[in-house]
Formats: structure tokens, C-alpha cells, sequence
């Protein structure tokens, strides 16, 4: 499939509340998006990466600067889904990047065979379970309002994130508002290190499902040392970025939960391979999110129906994040979202709504 060229497109999106996690605050999501175009289809993928490189070190611009200078030229004429990785190799890092490249060739080719993303990637499920990820609030009231919002909407699952400060209590208070059997689990993004090891322990009494990177972004040796002293589990999110950090973690002991964000790893293929390493080892995986337009929030609903995603992701609703999407909006039904089933993602952008959060357009000649 010979491509024509490919867009960078900038997008802004005001985020319907702030966002607010350990490492920042977020009221808008600046976007890059990659429309690959070949005679037959045309593709899409969203880059994860955030404005700033706080998530990890990748940032929008950078990213659109390394897809340019090198990425999108190192790309063959004729490039099919599994050759977009192997020509991209010699970069190294950038893996946000090389995810968004990867997933918009990977789309424009399923939509041209008139195959799904689901069906491509092995999904056995029809719908997702969905759960939500829940900032950190200014007091503890207005979290407890905010938990409550987002269970009245339906959602399975609360994550809370935390931070020094704003955890212990938090924790109790939805644990005593809203019950025992909540699923409930939290996320620091990094936020301490193995001296709070003791403190952390007193997260056990509440029966969560998991404690997400609590220690540092590039850590696995610590956290098997964290994972060896308290009771809930651990779960990676940015320590992953590929299956071999995958494997090392497993047989480090690093975690027994991984969160997997196709952006953070290079992509949905490399996605599946940390998926069935885990299952082969009995770990469980759950789609973690990075406040997706519908344009990433497709392809990621398309991955956690695989059969290893086993608990609920935070692929949540459109409107956990966006009061109007640029595509149409993935709404919870009971609790779940609906895989989409049309050629590629399934989806497409509303060009009138595109247009009106377009922020800078690029058209690059192959
Ligand atoms: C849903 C969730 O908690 N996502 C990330 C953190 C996160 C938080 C804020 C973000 C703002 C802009 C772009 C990406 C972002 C990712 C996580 O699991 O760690
Ligand atoms: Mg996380």
C-alpha cells in the first residue's frame, strides 16, 4: 500500500474539568494526530504524548519533530503493518511517536482490507468493562462528590490518584462512603520512593485492587523491593515500555499488574506482545489511558477486549474528558463501552469538529 504523505495535525481540547494528578494539572489536552493517506484508505493514530514531557519524556512537539526529521522518513514506500516497527528501529526511544506512525498505517491498511482493529488484534469480547480515573481534589467532600458522579454514571472501577499528602485519607473516606466491594485502586504516578515503604503498607486495610507506579518512572528494582513488603499489588504503568521491560519486571518481581498504553509502548502490536507475555505468566493487564480523543480511545477499547484484559481500563467515556469529541462520542452502557466493528479504528473524525480544535496543520509528501 504505496502512501501519498501524511498530516501532522495539532489539535486543543479543553478538558470538561481540571485534571489533576502528582505531576501537574491539566485543563486542556493538546494533541497531535497523524492521518496517513494512501490511494485506497487513509489512516489515523493519536500521539499520547502530553504538551509537556512530565508524563514521561516525550512531548507533543518533540514528538512531531522526530516524526518528521526521522521517523516519517524512514519509513519504506510500501510499508505493511509489521514493517512500520522493523524500519523504525534505529531510532531509539521516541516510542509515543513510533506508536502513532505505526497505529496510522496499521489503520488505513485494516480499512482497506475491511478488517477491524478487533478482529486484527484478536479481541474476543464485544464490550469493555470501563473504569475511571478520579484526580486529585481540593478536599475531600468534593472528591466524594466526584466518585459518586462517575458510579451514578455507571463506571466499574474508581482509581483515585494520590500523591504525599493526599492518600491515606482519601482512601478511607471512599472506603467508608461507598463500601468494601467497591473495586477501587490507586495510581501516584511516581510519587514516592522506597523510604515511604512503611507508610504505603497502610494501604493494605482498605482491600485495593492494586497500587499503581508508586515509585519512580524508570524503577523495577525497587518496587520489587516495595512489592515484597506490602499486600496490595503492584502494577507498572511508566516503567513498561516494552515487552522485554515486560519480562524483566515479571521475573525482577517488580509488579503483578501492568497497565498497557499502546502509546507508551510503541504501539498496539507491541501492546499485544506484553499481553500475551503476561498472560503466559499469569499477570494480569488492564488498557490504561492517556485522556484519548475517540481517535486513540477506538483502538484502545479495540485492545482491552483481548482476552488477558481482565480488569476494567481506564477507558473511560468521552465525557470523562471532553464535553464534545472530534469523533462520535464512546458512551458507557452499563457500565461498558462497545467495541467498535467498521473497517480500521472504526472511526473517523467530524471534519466540522475537527476543524474547530485544529490548531496547526502539516502535510508531508511521501
Ligand atoms: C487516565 C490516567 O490517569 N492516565 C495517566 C496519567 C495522565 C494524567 C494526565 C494526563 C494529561 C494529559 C495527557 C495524559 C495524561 C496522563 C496514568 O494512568 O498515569
Ligand atoms: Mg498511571
Amino acid at each position: 500500500m504505496k502512501i501519498t504523505g501524511i498530516e501532522l495535525r495539532r489539535i486543543a481540547m479543553p478538558l470538561v474539568a481540571p485534571f489533576r494528578t502528582s505531576f501537574g494539572t491539566e485543563t486542556r489536552r493538546d494533541v497531535l494526530l497523524l492521518r496517513v493517506v494512501t490511494p485506497d484508505a487513509e489512516g489515523w493514530g493519536e500521539c499520547v504524548a502530553m504538551s509537556q514531557p512530565l508524563y514521561s519524556s516525550e512531548y507533543a512537539e518533540g514528538a512531531a519533530d522526530v516524526l518528521r526529521r526521522f521517523l516519517i522518513p524512514a519509513l519504506p514506500a510500501r510499508p505493511g503493518p509489521y514493517a512500520v516497527n522493523e524500519a523504525l528501529r534505529p531510532v531509539k526511544g521516541h516510542r509515543m511517536a513510533k506508536a502513532a506512525l505505526e497505529t496510522a498505517v496499521l489503520d488505513a491498511h485494516l480499512r482497506a482490507a475491511g478488517q477491524s482493529f478487533a478482529d486484527f488484534l484478536g479481541a474476543t469480547r464485544s464490550r469493555v468493562a470501563a473504569g475511571v480515573s478520579v484526580g486529585i481534589m481540593n478536599s475531600v467532600p468534593e472528591l466524594l462528590d466526584a466518585v459518586a458522579g462517575y458510579l451514578d454514571e455507571g463506571y466499574v472501577r474508581i482509581k483515585l490518584k494520590i500523591q504525599p499528602g493526599w492518600d491515606l485519607e482519601p482512601v478511607r473516606a471512599v472506603r467508608e462512603r461507598f463500601g468494601p466491594e467497591l473495586p477501587l485502586q490507586v495510581d501516584a504516578n511516581a510519587a514516592y520512593t522506597l523510604a515511604d515503604a512503611p507508610h504505603l503498607a497502610r494501604l493494605d486495610e482498605f482491600g485495593l485492587l492494586l497500587i499503581e507506579q508508586p515509585l519512580a518512572d524508570d524503577d523495577m528494582v525497587q518496587h520489587a523491593r516495595l512489592a515484597a513488603s506490602i499486600s496490595t499489588p503492584v502494577c507498572l504503568d511508566e516503567s513498561i515500555e516494552s515487552a522485554d521491560h515486560a519480562a524483566a519486571a515479571i521475573s525482577l518481581g517488580a509488579c503483578s499488574v501492568v497497565n498497557i498504553k499502546p502509546g507508551r509502548v510503541g504501539g498496539y502490536l507491541e501492546a499485544r506482545r506484553i499481553h500475551d507475555l503476561c498472560r503466559a505468566h499469569g499477570v494480569t493487564v488492564w488498557c490504561g489511558g492517556m485522556l484519548e480523543t475517540g481517535i486513540g480511545r477506538a483502538a484502545n477499547v479495540a485492545l482491552a477486549a483481548l482476552p488477558g484484559f481482565t480488569l476494567p481500563g481506564d477507558t473511560s467515556g468521552s465525557r470523562r474528558y471532553y464535553s464534545t469529541d472530534i469523533t462520535p462520542p464512546f458512551e458507557l452502557e452499563d457500565g461498558h463501552l462497545t467495541v467498535p466493528t467498521g473497517p480500521g479504528i472504526g472511526v473517523e473524525p467530524i471534519p466540522s469538529l475537527l476543524d474547530e480544535v485544529t490548531v496547526a496543520t502539516e502535510w508531508i509528501p511521501l
